[in-house]
């Protein structure tokens, strides 16, 4: 990480505030709820770097300047603009978002009392503490594969994906860049962490990619009994910022 983001994120958890990425109100994009209107709250910091995230301004500081990327935000703050929408649901995504858990928990803590449906997009390293299971509606959990180019060690914390699946409302949403490899994988982890709700997303950021790439995923997924993501933003608006 870079100095200025270190301390930016020290700062931020010394105050019990949260660093943020950006706030936009779109079409949740993605998952069981896709087509729904939300909230966005983005978070800055990753604990990963996969070769194709789509979101590099959240974390990659060779090539973002994190002094323009990110702010640090009170609780209260935060939850006032999103509550000052009117978008029964709120997505918190980042970055990782479990990276800033002890500020995510109030925060959700004071949605979910205001009767909003929080969805949490994780990578999956990070178990939710008990008061963030109970303030979430749902966990939308995006474990990497060896395609990402992380590895094993980093990408894969089987602890946190055991108290992820028995958390009941984890639904698990895998990034599918080579279906040849990637499919026997995502099997693996399905069988080892008893996954009951098992997505398959293309990567991509055009609407060609993403197209092409469910017509594919279909394939591997109406056998298995498991689920196809769009990337709807990517459909509507291709690889736009806060959408
Ligand atoms: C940017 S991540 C942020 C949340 C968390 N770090 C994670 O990876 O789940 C949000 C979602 O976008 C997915 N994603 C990122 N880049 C992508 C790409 N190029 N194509 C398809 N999905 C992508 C991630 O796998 C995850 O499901
Ligand atoms: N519209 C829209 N839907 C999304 N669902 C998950 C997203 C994410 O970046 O986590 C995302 C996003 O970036 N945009
Ligand atoms: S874990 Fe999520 S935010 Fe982090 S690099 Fe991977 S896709 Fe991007
Ligand atoms: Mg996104």
């Amino acid at each position: 990480m870079s100095a200025a983001a270190a301390a930016t994120h020290r700062r931020a958890a010394a105050a019990g505030d949260l660093v943020v990425s950006e706030l936009f109100t779109s079409l949740q994009g993605e998952g069981p709820s896709a087509g729904q209107t939300a909230v966005f709250v983005r978070l800055g910091g990753c604990n990963l770097d996969c070769s194709w995230c789509d979101t590099p301004y959240t974390w990659r500081w060779d090539r973002h300047d994190p002094r323009a990327e990110l702010s640090v935000r009170p609780v209260a703050e935060v939850a006032r603009q999103v509550l000052e929408q009117r978008a029964p649901r709120v997505v918190v995504t980042g970055g990782e978002p479990l990276l800033q858990q002890r500020a995510l928990l109030e925060l959700v803590a004071r949605l979910h009392e205001a009767e909003r449906l929080v969805e949490i997009e994780t990578n999956g390293t990070i178990a939710p503490a008990p008061r963030l299971v109970e303030g979430a509606a749902r966990f939308n959990v995006s474990p990497k594969l060896a395609t990402s180019g992380v590895r094993t060690g980093r990408r894969i914390v089987p602890d946190s994906l055991t108290a992820l699946a028995g958390t009941g409302k984890a639904v698990f949403k895998f990034v599918v860049t080579d279906p040849g490899a990637d499919v026997p994988e995502v099997e693996e982890l399905a069988a080892s962490y008893g996954m009951e709700s098992v997505w398959l997303m293309p990567q991509g950021t055009s609407g060609p990619e993403v197209v092409d790439g469910m017509r594919a995923l279909a394939e591997a997924a109406v056998p298995r009994g498991w689920s196809v993501s769009p990337r709807l933003h990517v459909l509507l608006w291709g690889d736009a910022r806060g959408r």
